[in-house]
């Protein structure tokens, strides 16, 4: 018997105005898989894991975490996902440990519990030193640490990460990759958009390529690159531009 994705799109669809920005996806995200979603600039990425996570309401298809529908029972999804939005808001008006007491507190959390792995988050992404910056001033990888640690806070069974390691450093980043290696060890599944292909290839097991809002190949890691690396079969799948080297002739003259 197949075990329940940890995460399931049918059918997915949103367009806004005339554009479709996803045209209808399957998704599957294995149980236990640390699971890669690539694609170029404007593919739908951001907007598929919108609507997969209850951000954003497809006009179209279903999105279920662990079997549960995102869309008809919304508190019990969002009670399995720990979710790094893209261009994260935050409330800057606090310091990296008041924003994870607030978010611990929000989510019904006990407190003893939200002191503990407030304390242990914090150490462990670095951010201890920084104890009394607003989050105003955070530089921007920090913001990202911070918004990692608010999506663990209460031990979600899913980790949907847009663009994760964008701006972090390479010491934080090898945190975060053992942060999220020990989640999946411990029975949990990540998503994890990126453009670095590298990053990709070394941290996930299943990937799938989006391009111009559909999924044009997914699967085992292995199975989607092919013989070579994953960005040669990236650029197969999505083809390459030669802009740069044919156009803005006026920039080189
Ligand atoms: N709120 C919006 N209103 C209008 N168009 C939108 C909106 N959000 C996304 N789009 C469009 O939908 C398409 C998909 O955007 P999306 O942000 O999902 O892509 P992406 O794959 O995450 O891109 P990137 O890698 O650049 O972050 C793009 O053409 C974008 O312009």
């Amino acid at each position: 018997m197949q075990e329940t994705p940890a995460l399931h799109l049918s059918g997915v669809t949103k367009r806004f105005g005339a554009k479709v920005a996803v045209a209808g996806i399957d998704l599957t995200v294995p149980p236990r898989s640390m699971f890669g979603l690539v694609g170029p600039n404007g593919a739908g990425k951001t907007t598929a894991l919108s609507m997969a996570v209850g951000l954003l309401r497809p006009d179209a298809g279903t999105a279920s975490i662990l079997g549960v529908d995102v869309w008809a029972e919304p508190d019990a999804a969002k009670a399995l996902i720990g979710v790094l939005p893209d261009g994260l808001a935050l409330p800057e008006r606090l310091t990296g440990p008041e924003l994870l007491t607030f978010t611990g507190l929000l989510r019904g959390l006990d407190p003893a519990d939200v002191a503990a792995r407030s304390a242990e988050l914090l150490d462990v992404l670095d951010l201890a030193d920084a104890g009394s910056t607003l989050v105003i001033d955070y530089s921007a990888g920090m913001r990202k640490k911070i918004g990692l640690a608010t999506a663990l806070l209460h031990r979600p069974r899913l980790l949907v990460l847009d663009e994760p390691f964008e701006a972090v450093d390479p010491v934080s980043a090898a945190g975060i990759r053992a942060i999220l290696r020990r989640f999946v060890a411990a029975g949990g599944a990540v998503v994890v958009s990126s453009h670095v292909m590298a990053l990709v290839e070394s941290l996930c097991d299943h990937l799938a390529v989006m391009a111009a809002g559909s999924v044009v190949a997914a699967g085992p890691l292995d199975q989607v690159r092919g013989g070579g690396t994953l960005e040669e079969a990236f650029v197969g799948l999505v083809g390459g531009r030669t802009a740069g080297r044919d156009g803005l002739s006026w920039l080189v003259s």
